[in-house]
């Protein structure tokens, strides 16, 4: 099954042809604005025989799996803009364009939340009054699943191990960042909550924060609710404390010249992973290796080692094995934990998904 894959994220816009688990084609377009819909005609017009296509969609509520979308389902997931606003309305925005350039070619919606709709209980909730969590929904969801589903499974293969039998702390590191512990293949904890925006310190994102910061600007300050959106979302993490706009590139060189504030912000942003890495581990039984995936994971070998100088869990990365190519461990074979690099491929994890989708379809189809 041939299936055009779409994924916005946070930073940027990635399309791609994956065919039997392996990519054909791909474009992608950084520091996206959010407008490409011609783009996505083009390419899509350039490949054909096309069976299906795949759109990641951060939020799908309590959404299990990948649906086929129609309007209906593009309705529903348009109430989660909200939370997730700046990847739902893309997302959607992208869905609803392929639905009118793509006639009669399936397109479905794959959610990051569905790899974390089994975490337990204790995880998922939070802390707060019954009713605003009976009413109002208001629970752990978990983002970056597609990016961790294959994490999590290619990194098995690298360490030669059964996913069943593995308790892995998988960081994705892109423009958003999380933290979550998996333990045999199932997610048991993570750092994103109800939106992308817990957690650790991202590009624009400024992650976990005292809840009464916001309280206190508002009540003090006179900031108005969409002024404190706009600053935790988009002006805060790495760009808001570099003065950059966020990309790891531009804060690691501005550190390299000797800038205190990038400085700052690389202190801040390893330090908060450092302390997630920890956290995620203690819900796991066991620990088994650190799988590392994302953009800034794949391309930035020096923050890579700079995470684990401390030792801690007995990890020791070696720097011969960090500078090499692929999907590899990068610590040393005497480290405590194993570390694991994987190139984040949510394109390959999108086209199975879908094609998992499809294929079973039909099956019912003709047992009917
Ligand atoms: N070639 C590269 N060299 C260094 N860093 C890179 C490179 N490509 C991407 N990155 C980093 O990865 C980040 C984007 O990660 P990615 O996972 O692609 O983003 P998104 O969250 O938009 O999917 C950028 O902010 C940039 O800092
Ligand atoms: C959920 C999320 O933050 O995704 P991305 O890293 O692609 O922006
Ligand atoms: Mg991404």
């Amino acid at each position: 099954m041939r299936v055009l894959t779409v994924n916005p994220g946070s930073s940027s816009l990635k399309l791609a042809v994956v065919e039997g688990g392996t990519g054909l084609a791909e474009l992608t377009l950084d520091h996206w604005s959010g407008a490409s819909g011609g783009e996505l005609a083009r390419f899509a017009g350039a490949h054909a025989q096309l069976d299906a296509a795949a759109v990641r969609v951060v939020h799908g509520g309590a959404r299990r799996g990948p649906v086929r979308l129609d309007e209906t389902v593009l309705g529903e997931l348009e109430r989660w803009v909200p939370m997730a606003p700046l990847h739902q309305p893309r997302s959607v925005a992208l869905a609803r364009h392929l639905l009118g350039v793509l006639p009669g070619v399936p397109v479905v919606a794959c959610f990051d939340t569905a790899f974390h709709a089994d975490l337990p209980e204790r995880a998922a909730t939070y802390a707060l009054p019954h009713g605003w969590r009976a009413t109002y929904g208001i629970r752990r969801y978990g983002f970056h699943g597609l990016s961790l589903a294959h994490a999590c499974r290619q990194a098995a293969r690298v360490l030669g191990a059964p996913p069943a039998e593995l308790g892995l702390v998988c960081c994705h590191l892109g423009a958003g960042a999380s933290v979550t512990a998996v333990d045999g293949g199932r997610s048991v904890d993570t750092s994103m909550g109800f939106t992308p925006l817990e957690g650790v310190p991202m590009a624009t994102r400024a992650g976990s924060i005292d809840p009464g910061i916001p309280l206190y600007l508002m009540r003090q300050h006179g900031f108005s609710v969409s002024q404190v959106d706009t600053e935790l979302n988009h002006h805060s993490g790495l760009a808001g404390l570099s003065g950059t706009s966020g990309d790891i590139r531009e804060v690691v060189a501005a550190r390299a010249h000797g800038d205190p504030a990038a400085r700052l912000a690389l202190d801040v942003y390893v330090h908060r992973l450092r302390r997630e890495i920890a956290a995620a581990a203690v819900s796991l039984p066991a620990l088994h290796a650190v799988v590392l995936t994302g953009g800034v994971a794949e391309h930035q070998a020096g923050l890579r080692a700079e995470l684990f100088t401390g030792a801690h869990f007995g990890i020791r990365v070696d720097p011969v094995r960090n500078a090499a190519d692929g999907d590899r461990v990068i610590s040393t074979g005497g480290s405590g934990v194993a570390v694991v690099l994987i190139a984040c491929r949510e394109d390959l994890e999108l086209a199975r998904q879908t094609e998992l989708l499809l294929l079973a379809n039909q099956v019912e189809v003709s047992a009917r």
